[in-house]
């Protein structure tokens, strides 16, 4: 499908960002390893999963990687995030007191773009994520995927070469949940030259959007599988995650 989703197109070859040897320890009378000598690249035109038990490090990672460095924590390692990012984090952040549209306007109007031009590519979206007719919604008048569906809007608006996407629909119920991936499977989020790292609880989630999936272990988090989709199936893909992320068979 082709999306209006664009930005410039870097060359395909180009990491888009990059982690190595990523430590993340937050100190304190209970000293937390989050993160654990994590190898991570990702290139141009890719979009890569995430997932892992809670608490091992997902969230920590994507501020990482969107250059928030969670406040009081020792971060070594090397960290090249090549162009700009834009983060969408858990909760939707959209701003009550707004309608729609000048909610979907904040990240692009933050970024610098001409208010004519965000408005624009706004109503293009709007369209392309189906909230047409909705611009002018208060936002408590929008369903749990609709409110994400904006929030999601706003991240791309300012067309921001790495989306960075943290468990965009994990509030959502399971059938809602359904929709907004099998909806989201067809907008090419990681075309015309984006890279997108999407953290997920969800296996059949992941193998439905990404290129490659990346299993974190328990906390402390390292990477303990990283995962090349299949495009011909994937019970095999399936199992092996399953197993990464349940090495002693508990569950
Ligand atoms: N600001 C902070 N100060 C202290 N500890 C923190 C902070 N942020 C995260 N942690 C700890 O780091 C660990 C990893 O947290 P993080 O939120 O990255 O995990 P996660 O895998 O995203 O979890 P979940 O899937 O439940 O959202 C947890 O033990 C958490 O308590």
């Amino acid at each position: 499908m082709t999306s209006s989703l664009s930005t410039e197109a870097p060359p395909t070859s180009t990491p888009a960002l990059e982690v190595a040897g990523l430590t993340v320890t937050f100190p304190g009378a209970r000293e937390v390893v989050a993160l654990q000598d994590v190898d991570l690249q990702v290139r141009v035109g890719e979009f890569v999963a995430v997932v892992g038990p809670s608490g091992c490090g997902k969230s920590t990672l994507l501020r990482v990687l969107a250059g928030l460095t969670p406040a009081g924590a020792r971060v070594s390692g090397r960290t090249t995030v090549g162009p700009a990012t834009a983060w969408m984090p858990q909760r939707d952040g959209l701003l009550p007191w707004r309608r729609a549209l000048p909610n979907a306007l904040v990240g692009a109007r933050i970024a610098g773009q001409d208010r004519a031009t965000a408005d624009a590519r706004a109503r293009e979206l709007f369209d392309e994520f189906g909230l047409t007719g909705f611009e002018r919604a208060w936002t408590h008048e929008l369903s749990g995927g609709m409110r994400q569906r904006l929030a999601l809007l706003r991240t791309c608006l300012p067309g921001r070469p790495v989306l960075l996407l943290d468990e965009p629909f994990g509030a959502l119920d399971a059938i809602t949940r359904r929709r907004m991936n099998a909806w989201l499977a067809g907008v090419d989020l990681a075309g015309h030259g984006r890279a997108v790292v999407l953290v997920t609880h969800d296996v059949d989630e992941a193998l439905l959007l990404a290129d490659r999936v990346v299993v974190l272990s328990d906390r402390p988090g390292r990477v303990v599988l990283d995962l090349r989709v299949p495009r011909d199936g994937t019970d095999g893909a399936r199992r092996s995650l399953l197993e990464a992320l349940d090495p002693e068979g508990t569950s």
